[in-house]
């Protein structure tokens, strides 16, 4: 450890005895093939007091890695240790390292470093092991959150934690601070998070506003819908805000040139072969993303940037697509939708989600057990649902009609990529889109003559090719339908004014129970259904009848989704050689500054994945990331994956991911969970030294951020 950051972990405790973390690793290909298993012996009674019998076990971590990792007070003078194999099956027989004894002097990280040979008096001959040895002196917090951690989950042992005191007795771990009662105190390094907040949005509330209603002046006269959508207008960051919008002659808006164009980016993935399969069902388990991929270029940074400069080039290919949602209440629809519109956003191509309850809910008031006041207004308890209620339905597909309408000619205005919400659950209601799409629907008189003001009379539709795919939510638990459900109700407008819960949840249920009699599956057309993903069964995606390259990254994207709540941690580096002098790019290593940053990094993330079964840290191929990583233990590594699949993969882990990269990679990252749009992407700060926590899960995502160091500067480039 540098003699300033030593210097820093020592003011930081206070004085107090700090304490030698030290982490052991021995990397040898050829014992596992020799059914032999690494073990440590040494001159403390913990380590054997040199009876081999005693010796620590090595765990492993990878094919051809073994771990260990000890504390040692400070007061102890030298530590002398040896490494021991022994066979498997076999514990009473052991083969002891050649040469002197090791020795490990607390108080200071200097370790000799010297590969281990062992000898055989049969042909396996020589073996030789590498050695690696990472040591860092720990303040009585750090070792207390550990600790709290290692007598949390004794059995099994913590990973990331370490796994042997040298003197763990109860009166010197009081004498050092470490009480098991001491908080683990991460909170105190939250900061602000300057985009997305650390609550979760309902996600209906940030699709498209219903233009149509709103530029006719046609709504509820409920005061309670008229706020809850004129505020999200106002917090809207979806730039469609159509107030401020300019009219052309027809009363219509205007879009500006650049928005006429649908925006494309490709982040250097070749468009994936995707035959045409009919009715062809993939299992889950049989579409496999490969994560062991490293044969990605180094020029990461590059490939973020590229992803602004390629907006240049303009679209690539003209057609639209017109994904409708299909499913019954609580299945995820709204969910999904708003994922895709992310996801499909960050690729480049111009997407926007409609949500029909969205329209209901202005047109007709929200949900509520008294009659609505409003002239237009019909009463939306379950009974507003009912298959049979004419009044219900009409009104249903005159709302859904609105948003269709509203959704083409948005694509007619340069929209590549429209995602339409709504339950679609009959067939005439998919007839209805489907036949919109194709411009050949003659709009019901029921929705002209009240809602199309004398503009919107005069306006055609320009022909443009629109492929519509269904998008099939399904899902037969039990446990996850009654989950859902009452996530339903807590967040959805529909029950904001309803203040017994249960008598929401029943609503619903009846809602439900009436759709379930009307509802058909989608048999028709171009479809993709997904049956049971969140079930912990794997689940499945069935296709039928999807062709070409943006539904086939799609099909590639929603395979990866789930709904495992986990954490992602977004990092850069510790400040560099480079950011120092102030320079961009280079392969320069940290600075003390940024040593001093890895190390700190490396305990928090013993500390916030404390209780994590498993955890994967990805870094790229410049050392200043990988020494950043390299005090982190217990923890796999990886490095450099291009960025797009970085997503996928993203979606896809179930276990925590820390990345730790650079700051253009993680704006492009970042870009995709805050939803922002890529012109802005350039401008994203990720400050130095500050972590950066996406908490993704049922509810969606969440973000938190935490910062390490304060006094260093934390705008350096990368
Ligand atoms: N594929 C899925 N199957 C089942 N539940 C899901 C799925 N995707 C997301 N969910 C969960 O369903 C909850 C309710 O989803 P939502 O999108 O509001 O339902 P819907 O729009 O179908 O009424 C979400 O908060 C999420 O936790
Ligand atoms: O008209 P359908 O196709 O049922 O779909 C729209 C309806 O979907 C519903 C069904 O509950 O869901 P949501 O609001 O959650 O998006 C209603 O709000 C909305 O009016």
């Amino acid at each position: 450890m540098a003699a300033a950051a030593a210097a820093a972990a020592a003011a930081s405790s206070g004085g107090m005895s700090d304490q030698l973390f030290v982490s052991i690793k021995l990397e040898c290909p050829r014992l596992a093939e020799l059914g032999l298993v690494p073990h440590v012996f040494g001159s403390h009674p913990v380590a054997g007091a040199w009876d081999p019998s005693k010796a620590l076990l090595m765990e492993q971590e990878e094919a051809a890695v073994w771990g260990l990792s000890c504390i040692v007070p400070s007061h102890r003078e030298t530590l002398d240790f040896k490494f021991l194999l022994k066979p498997k099956d076999n514990s009473s027989h052991c083969i002891v390292e050649e040469g002197p004894d090791r020795s490990l002097i607390c108080g200071s990280n200097e370790v000799e470093i010297r590969n281990a040979l062992f000898k055989f008096n049969d042909e396996t001959g020589v073996v030789e092991c590498k050695i690696f040895m990472e040591t860092e002196i720990l303040s009585p917090f750090d070792l207390a959150a550990s600790w709290k951690a290692h007598q949390e989950h004794l059995q099994p042992r913590v990973r990331g934690a370490h796994d042997v005191i040298m003197n763990a007795d109860s009166e010197s771990r009081a004498k050092n601070g470490f009480a098991s009662g001491l908080e683990l105190d991460l909170e105190k390094y939250v900061v602000p998070t300057p985009n997305m907040g650390s609550d979760v949005v309902y996600a209906a509330n940030l699709t498209e506003n219903p233009r149509s209603l709103l530029t006719t002046g046609i709504s509820s006269n409920n005061d309670t819908t008229k706020g809850f959508l004129h505020n999200s207008i106002k917090g809207d960051a979806s730039p469609n805000l159509y107030a401020s919008e300019n009219k052309g002659a027809d009363g219509r808006h205007v879009p500006p040139q650049e928005e006429q164009r649908a925006i494309f980016v490709d982040r250097g993935v070749g468009s994936p072969e995707f035959a045409r399969p009919t009715n062809e069902t993939i299992s889950m388990s049989n579409i496999k993303f490969d994560s062991e991929a490293k044969d990605m270029p180094a020029a990461e940074g590059a490939v973020a940037a590229a992803a602004v400069a390629d907006q240049m080039y303009g679209p690539k290919e003209d057609r639209k697509l017109a994904i409708v949602l299909v499913g019954l209440p609580a299945r995820g629809k709204t969910f999904t939708a708003a994922k895709l519109t992310r996801y499909l956003r960050w690729l480049g191509h111009e997407t926007k989600h409609f949500n029909v309850g969205k329209y209901r809910r202005l047109k007709h008031g929200i949900n509520q057990s008294t009659s609505l006041s409003a002239s237009n207004s019909v009463e939306q308890t379950a009974d507003f649902f009912r298959g049979d209620n004419k009044e219900g339905v009409e009104a249903r597909n005159e709302v859904a009609a609105l948003a269709m309408e509203d959704m083409l000619y948005w694509m007619q205005e340069g929209g590549q990529v429209g995602i339409f919400d709504a339950t679609n659950s009959t067939r005439n209601r998919r007839n209805m889109l489907m036949k919109m799409a194709e411009g050949k629907c003659k709009f019901p008189k029921l929705i002209i003559v009240p809602i199309m003001n004398i503009n919107r009379k005069r306006c055609t539709y320009k022909a443009y090719s629109c492929t519509v795919i269904f998008l099939e939510t399904i899902c037969n638990d039990q446990n996850v339908l009654e989950r859902n459900m009452r996530l339903k109700v807590q967040r959805s407008p529909d029950y904001a004014e309803q203040t017994d819960f249960e008598a929401g949840v029943r609503d619903f249920k009846e809602r439900l129970a009436y759709y379930e009699k009307v509802y058909e599956p989608v048999e028709e057309g171009s479809y993709v259904k997904m049956i049971d993903m969140v079930s912990g069964t794997g689940g499945q995606l069935q296709i039928n009848d999807i062709s070409g390259y943006l539904p086939g990254r799609i099909v590639f994207f929603l395979v990866n989704c789930h709904l495992t709540p986990r954490p992602i941690l977004l990092t850069r580096h510790g400040e560099s050689l480079d950011n120092v002098r102030g320079r961009i790019g280079g392969d320069s290593s940290l600075s003390e500054t940024g040593s001093l940053y890895s190390r700190k990094l490396a305990s928090f993330i013993e500390k916030r994945l404390a209780s994590e079964r498993t955890a994967s840290i990805w870094t790229s191929t410049l050392q200043r990331s990988i020494l950043t990583a390299q005090p982190i233990i217990g923890f796999p590594k990886s490095s450099l994956f291009r960025l797009e699949p970085v997503i996928i993969e993203l979606e896809r882990q179930r276990a925590p991911v820390v990345v730790i990269s650079h700051q253009a990679v993680l704006r492009a990252l970042y870009a995709y969970f805050a939803d922002k749009p890529l012109e802005e992407l350039p401008n994203i700060e990720i400050p130095l030294h500050t972590i950066i926590e996406i908490q993704m899960g049922v509810a969606g995502v969440q973000e938190k951020r935490y910062k390490l160091m304060d006094a260093v500067n934390s705008t350096a480039g990368i």
